[in-house]
């Protein structure tokens, strides 16, 4: 078997689906995207095509090693998030041509269903508890959402009140019948991460994530020396060359690498496995479309240290497109309670409505994130 084509297509809400096709007719997906730079990983993608077509795509490693290293430069969010959608396809191909899902390629479930998390509020978070009330009647009791809007380096004990009035209100209506992660989205500095992870311990969130930028990754072990509640980061990281160093020094109890971001299945499964040796759970991070999650699922039935799954059905940022508005076996996506089961289709185990995807990308966003500004007009973290 050969490759014959890469085909890509910007797709609302603000995804990128790939299609590779085979000389036998066999043809695979993946979502490779970096969310606001669709464009740059598309043009990524198609340069690593003529590394690709004419290989046999059941050499998977392989395939890998040489787009990782035979271009010299390596990493960073572009690349990694190319290699990703590639990666993903490639294993689907596999899985189809084999008959059976991928997680039966690596060995088997490892777990009956996986536990999922919905988000609630928005980029400002806001109405949290009207949300998680909708989704608990759906049977969610697992949540995130941001942890404050824009926040100076040093920052105002009125923003911090309000960043823990949020969390206060959110278990005086639920008490512990929810569970909640809190994304800081790195729009904390370190001086406060400090401030507000010891005034938000008594609420006991479920993680915290990003409490600084990922290029702040050595602070992590001071601040989870300073706090119990856990410390999650990962969608910011994009191989286990970067990962190293986190599990070296310590302070993450959570790690989420992106499976279309962080180099795919191939990757995220061997970033798994180094966490496990280091008794730090996996969550993948997954705000984006059907094929990112579909792979997603594929590592967290046959990771044991595989906790938490993101999607992002619902998600503030869907405008224009949902999860599974380009799935066909919708039905399998069903969740229960928060739980998903198994795929159970060969491959990834996502039917892509491709008619739907070519009509979509007729008409592809180009999605941004907001330009946020503080007070004084200096640019904050979004
Ligand atoms: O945890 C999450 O889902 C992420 O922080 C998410 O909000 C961002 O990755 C966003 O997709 C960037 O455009
Ligand atoms: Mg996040």
């Amino acid at each position: 078997m050969k490759i014959t084509k890469l085909t890509t297509y910007r797709i609302p809400p603000r995804w990128m689906l790939l299609k590779i096709e085979t000389d036998e007719g066999v043809t695979g997906w993946g979502e490779p995207v970096i969310e606001g730079k669709a464009r740059t990983v598309e043009a990524a993608v198609h340069e690593y095509a003529p590394y690709l077509v004419g290989q046999d795509p059941s050499r998977i490693n392989d395939l890998w090693q040489m787009m990782y290293r035979a271009g010299f430069y390596r990493g960073g969010a572009i690349l990694m998030s190319a290699i990703a959608g590639i990666d993903q396809a490639l294993w689907d191909i596999k899985g189809k041509v084999l008959g059976v899902p991928v997680y039966q390629l690596l060995g088997g479930l490892v777990r009956d269903k996986m536990k999922t998390y919905s988000w609630v509020g928005g980029d400002r978070p806001a109405d949290v508890i009207e949300g998680m009330r909708r989704l608990r009647e759906a049977g969610f009791d697992t949540f995130k959402m941001n942890g404050t809007e824009e926040l100076g380096i040093i920052d105002s004990a009125r923003k911090v009140d309000q960043a823990v009035q949020r969390v206060a209100e959110i278990r005086s209506a639920f008490g512990d019948a929810v569970e909640f992660g809190l994304d800081f989205h790195g729009r904390v500095a370190a001086p406060m991460a400090k401030v507000l992870l010891r005034e938000l311990e008594p609420f006991r969130p479920l993680f915290v994530e990003e409490p600084v930028l990922a290029e702040q990754y050595e602070v992590y072990r001071a601040l989870a020396d300073h706090t119990a509640i856990p410390l999650a980061a990962g969608e910011r990281m994009y191989s286990r060359f970067e990962f190293k160093h986190v599990f070296q020094q310590g302070g993450l109890s959570i790690v989420q690498p992106d499976l279309s971001h962080a180099g795919g299945i191939t990757e995220c499964l061997k970033i798994a496995a180094m966490a496990e040796a280091y008794d730090i759970a996996l969550a993948p991070h997954c705000p984006l479309g059907p094929v990112a999650l579909a792979s997603c699922l594929q590592v967290d039935f046959v990771s044991h240290n595989a906790v938490l799954q993101e999607q992002s059905m619902g998600i503030h940022y869907n405008q224009g497109g949902e999860v599974l508005d380009y799935v066909k076996n919708k039905e399998d996506f069903k969740l229960t309670n928060g739980y998903i089961q198994p795929l159970p289709k060969p491959g990834l185990g996502v039917e892509i409505d491709e008619e739907r995807v070519i009509e979509a990308s007729r008409n592809a966003p180009d999605w941004r994130n907001p330009v946020w500004r503080h007070e004084d007009g200096s640019i904050a973290e979004w």
